[in-house]
């Protein structure tokens, strides 16, 4: 069964599912990479800051999958905010990753107390206009944030990448994106460490549907109608992590996951009001 796929506000299509990279490096991080792709992702995330743009691109040309079928997402860091700055990181990236272009760009944090964010954003804009990036998002936005770039510029993210899990099911931040025509990516979403697989409703859901607790949580995810971007090294894993469409979770399974959410739900602190990677 493949993937199914998003059209995004800019027209363009978006597999429904998605493989973090992150911290994936090396020759091992090249194998699992590689394994990822030869076992169906066609959406791959990677960022400046994971130091592994290159190993992506080793992977990508190893998997024998046409580039044309692969859709490579990266982030500008906080420090390459500035416009120039953030024009010479999308080159830095292509070169890392011996791509022509990129499919999705994304700012990964707003440090807003730099306060440079929508420079960055007109960057992207006009790269996106140049042909290097076919589409241009954010992640780790908030409302104000995307308000700003978007009545500055005109133009709208087709994703906000956010930190989304059933300890932290973003109710608000997914209606705004949702009313805004952006569509949510899920970071960390089985949780990382903290994944919940042994909490009642996934366990549940799990034994009734014959699947595994991040199978329910993935589906979850779907479901919410978010793309999530679930990280393993594990072969089985990744196979696992991508078998999600042959089951459907009842509303009310729907809900008892997202009624797992925490006030302290974070993972770390990452309140992109507060939180600012460089
Ligand atoms: N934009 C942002 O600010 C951020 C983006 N991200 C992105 O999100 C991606 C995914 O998030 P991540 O933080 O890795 O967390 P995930 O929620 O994807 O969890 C990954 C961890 O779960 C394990 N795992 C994966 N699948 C399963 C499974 N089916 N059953 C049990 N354990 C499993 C993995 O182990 P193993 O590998 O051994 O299988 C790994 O340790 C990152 O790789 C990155 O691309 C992450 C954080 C912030
Ligand atoms: O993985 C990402 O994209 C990040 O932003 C990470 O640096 C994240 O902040 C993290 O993993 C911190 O533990």
């Amino acid at each position: 069964m493949g993937i199914p796929t998003y059209t995004l506000n800019d027209g363009t299509s978006l597999p429904a599912i998605g493989f973090g990279t992150y911290p994936l490096t090396g020759d091992d991080g090249v194998a699992a990479i590689r394994s990822a792709i030869e076992n169906g992702y066609r959406l791959i995330d990677t960022a400046v800051n994971y130091r592994n743009e290159s190993e992506v691109g080793r992977a990508i040309r190893q998997s024998g999958v046409a580039r044309e079928d692969l859709l490579v997402a990266s982030k500008i860091p906080g420090r390459d905010h500035g416009y120039d700055d953030a024009t010479r990181s999308v080159h830095e990236s292509l070169e890392r990753l011996g791509l022509d272009h990129l499919d999705l760009s994304l700012i990964h944090w707003p440090n807003p107390s730099q306060d440079r964010y929508a420079e960055a954003w007109r960057a992207l804009v006009d790269l996106r206009e140049q042909g290097l990036v076919r589409s241009i998002g954010v992640s780790n936005f908030t409302e104000a944030h995307l308000q700003r770039i978007i009545d500055e510029s005109g133009v709208t993210p087709v994703v906000n990448q956010i930190e989304l899990h059933p300890y932290f099911p973003q109710v608000q931040m997914r209606a705004v994106n949702e009313r805004l025509g952006i569509r949510t990516e899920s970071w960390s979403p089985l949780g990382k460490r903290q994944a919940p697989f042994s909490e009642p409703p996934v366990a549940a859901a799990a034994e009734a549907y014959g699947v595994t607790p991040g199978q329910v949580i993935l589906r979850w995810q779907v479901q919410l109608g978010a793309v999530p971007i679930p990280k393993s090294a594990t072969p089985e894993r990744q196979r696992q992590n991508l078998d999600v469409f042959g089951f459907e979770l009842t509303d009310d399974e729907v809900a008892a996951i997202t009624a797992l959410g925490r006030p302290d739900g974070r993972l770390f602190d990452g309140d992109p009001d507060t939180h600012e990677e460089m």
